[in-house]
């Protein structure tokens, strides 16, 4: 039994580290994961129940998608299935700012389905709960980061309260994307949470914006606010600023994104590029995960 699903990456509008309530946008750049299912005679006693396999990464940690095939199984498995293999492949860099644990977690769990046939048994927002729950137990985010697993989940853009992962607000948009990603990693589970609670009537603003569909203007606020918060350099939003009205600081780092028109965007191309790391054009995406 075999299942597979791809799942968008992110970026940021608001950061939920100061308030617990976030908002991004998925992108079409994606996470394959592909499930196999084996039955009690396919496996040897000696072997782990549930093996992850990260392709490019031998050393990351796979516990969180170890823990997503758990969780489906644990949910909707069927009594001959005994153990699984979780492969992961994906565009996104890791740790990067730009969603990668919530984009393998929402593949892993819409592929486990899809493996049972049972893509039918959850609602895609809950696929993105059991993510999310994976996410907190294995310590990858500091609030859930439901924000993230529904934009990857369901497409578009997503407002949401991580506390009680709970959907305020989805919209559907359209629009180009610059992304910038620093040769650094920055992990969501050490970020300074403390310093971005200083920054929480900024993170209420651009909430306030960001439900008005403002979603350009907010985000540019949550860019300088975290930028701050988190010590990043905010060069690049000042050199996107002259060109576009939408740019932050992604996640909890180190990638930035910007969004505009894209002859505005290619112009901000050129600054960033001078930059170490990687430039490029992308676009948002609307579909969400799916099966493949
Ligand atoms: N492709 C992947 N396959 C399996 N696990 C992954 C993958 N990408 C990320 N992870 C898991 O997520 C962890 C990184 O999570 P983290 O939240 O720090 O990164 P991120 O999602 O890229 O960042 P951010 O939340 O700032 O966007 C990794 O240690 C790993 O456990
Ligand atoms: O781990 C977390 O809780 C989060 C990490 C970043 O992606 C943030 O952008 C997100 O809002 C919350």
């Amino acid at each position: 039994m075999q299942g597979k699903a791809a799942a968008p990456a992110a970026g940021t509008v608001l950061n939920a580290l100061a308030t617990h309530r976030g908002s991004a946008f998925a992108i079409d750049e994606y996470t394959h994961a592909t499930v196999d299912l084996f039955t009690e005679a396919e496996i040897d006693d000696d072997e782990e129940a549930i093996v992850g396999e990260i392709a490019g990464a031998p050393d990351a940690d796979t516990r969180l998608i170890e823990t997503c095939v758990e969780y489906v199984l644990d949910a909707h498995g069927e009594p001959e299935v005994a153990g699984a293999v979780v492969r992961t492949e994906s565009d996104v860099p890791m740790a990067s700012g730009l969603k990668s644990s919530s984009a393998a977690a929402n593949a892993t769990v819409m592929a486990t389905l899809d493996a049972l046939d049972g893509t039918d048994r959850m609602t895609r927002e809950d696929m993105a709960r059991l993510g999310v729950m994976a996410a907190r137990d294995v310590g990858v985010t500091a609030t859930g980061a439901f924000d993230d697993a529904s934009a990857s989940m369901l497409g578009g853009v997503t407002v949401t309260d991580n506390d009680a992962d709970e959907l305020l607000a989805r919209d559907e948009i359209d629009w180009d994307v610059l992304v910038y990603t620093p040769p650094e990693q920055a992990f969501s589970a050490d970020a300074d949470v403390r310093r971005c609670e200083h920054v929480a009537p900024m993170a209420r603003l651009v909430e306030d914006l960001a439900l008005d569909g403002d979603y350009e203007r907010a985000m540019t606020v949550n860019g300088l606010a975290f930028c701050a918060a988190l010590d990043f350099d905010s060069e690049p939003l000042i050199e996107a600023m002259r060109q576009v009205e939408g740019v932050s600081l992604s996640g909890t780092g180190p990638s930035y994104v910007a969004v505009g028109p894209r002859p505005a965007l290619e112009q901000v191309q050129v600054y960033w590029e001078q930059r170490d790391g990687n430039t490029w054009l992308t676009t948002t995406q609307t579909e969400g995960t799916h099966t493949l």
